[in-house]
């Protein structure tokens, strides 16, 4: 594998999952294969899990791992083609990028969407143009649409919890106070489709994903009649897709409680807003598994970076 910027670059989900299990079991037992290689990651977001996961599995692999905050730390960075650059960026990514590939054998991204510009988010613009301009490996931090580090993640952690062999998991939206991305319930849709689970999605009108993203799963407006026989509630908030970036709900009915959840396991991928999400007594009791993914970010983040590694 060249570059990891998509849930659609695993081939066989069912063979990293247990891949990524053996890591867990033995993460030190590759500690040689990333022997003076460095890995850069670059942030033009805010992250504590990715930030710090992703660097430990790195040294797990005996990589160097160097981290800059570009937005505020690097100089502005221009993505435009022909750009007069006499504005507020002062570097074009052609530059930045190819001098960055010197430094570094792989190179990880981060860059939320705008959330105001529906096409340039989806172009990717600049987790492809790194793709593009880069001569190393590029990886997905979270980017416009997606965010496949978690969406892998998620996966592992289904097929750690599950006690039936085809569960039942249900992507709920719920409240929130900002706008937020679609990339990680559209990636871990991805995953779930690829999946041998009975998967279902559960949002309130007007909150319907890309139906790019979408496909056939099925979608209810109804979250009660969505969670029957859960046996996975995971929830994330999203802002509108039809009305690109726009927050049409804030109230809290779709807030995720005890009651509603019943015997079901409760996932999300942190950071996550207490009793606007969900309720403390979900977050608080053994029903919840946001620790343990967590904790699965690491050999997430290890199984992609050694794939990379052994074909560099
Ligand atoms: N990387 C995991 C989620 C990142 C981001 N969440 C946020 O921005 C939450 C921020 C807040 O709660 O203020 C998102 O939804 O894509
Ligand atoms: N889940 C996740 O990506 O967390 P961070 O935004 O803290 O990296």
């Amino acid at each position: 594998m060249k570059n990891y910027t998509s849930i659609k670059d695993i081939e066989h989900i069912d063979n990293w999952i247990q891949e990524a299990k053996e890591l867990k079991r033995k993460p030190l037992n590759n500690n040689l294969l990333g022997k003076n290689k460095t890995l850069g990651l670059l942030f033009f977001n805010s992250s504590l899990r990715t930030r710090l996961s992703t660097q430990k599995a790195a040294l797990n692999l005996g990589m160097d791992p160097i981290v800059m905050n570009v937005t505020g730390d690097a100089w502005g960075i221009e993505f435009g083609d022909g750009t007069v650059m006499n504005g507020t960026t002062a570097e074009h990514i052609k530059e930045g990028a190819a001098v960055i590939s010197q430094y570094c054998d792989i190179i990880a991204v981060r860059a939320f969407p705008t959330l105001t510009d529906k096409e340039k988010d989806e172009s990717e613009e600049v987790l492809e143009s790194f793709v593009k301009f880069a001569s190393v490996p590029v990886v997905s931090m979270e980017s416009a649409t997606g965010h496949p580090l978690q969406g892998l993640t998620d996966a592992i952690t289904i097929s750690e919890n599950t006690t039936k062999k085809k569960p039942k998991v249900v992507l709920s939206w719920a409240p929130h106070v900002k706008a937020l991305p679609h990339a990680v319930a559209n990636s871990f849709t991805q995953a779930m489709q690829k999946m041998d689970v009975e998967f279902v999605i559960t949002n309130p009108e007007g909150y319907n994903l890309s139906s790019e993203i979408t496909k056939d799963t099925p979608i209810y407006h109804n979250q009660e009649e969505a969670f029957k026989d859960a046996d996975f509630i995971y929830t994330k908030n999203w802002s509108s897709y039809d009305d690109y970036g726009k927050i049409l709900k804030t109230d809290l009915d779709w807030m995720i409680t005890k009651e509603k959840i019943g015997d079901a396991k409760f996932m999300h991928c942190l950071p996550v807003r207490r009793n606007v999400v969900v309720e403390d007594a979900v977050l608080d009791s053994d029903s919840s598994l946001v620790i343990a993914q967590a904790n699965n970010r690491t050999y997430a983040a290890q199984l992609v970076l050694k794939k990379i590694l052994e074909n560099l």
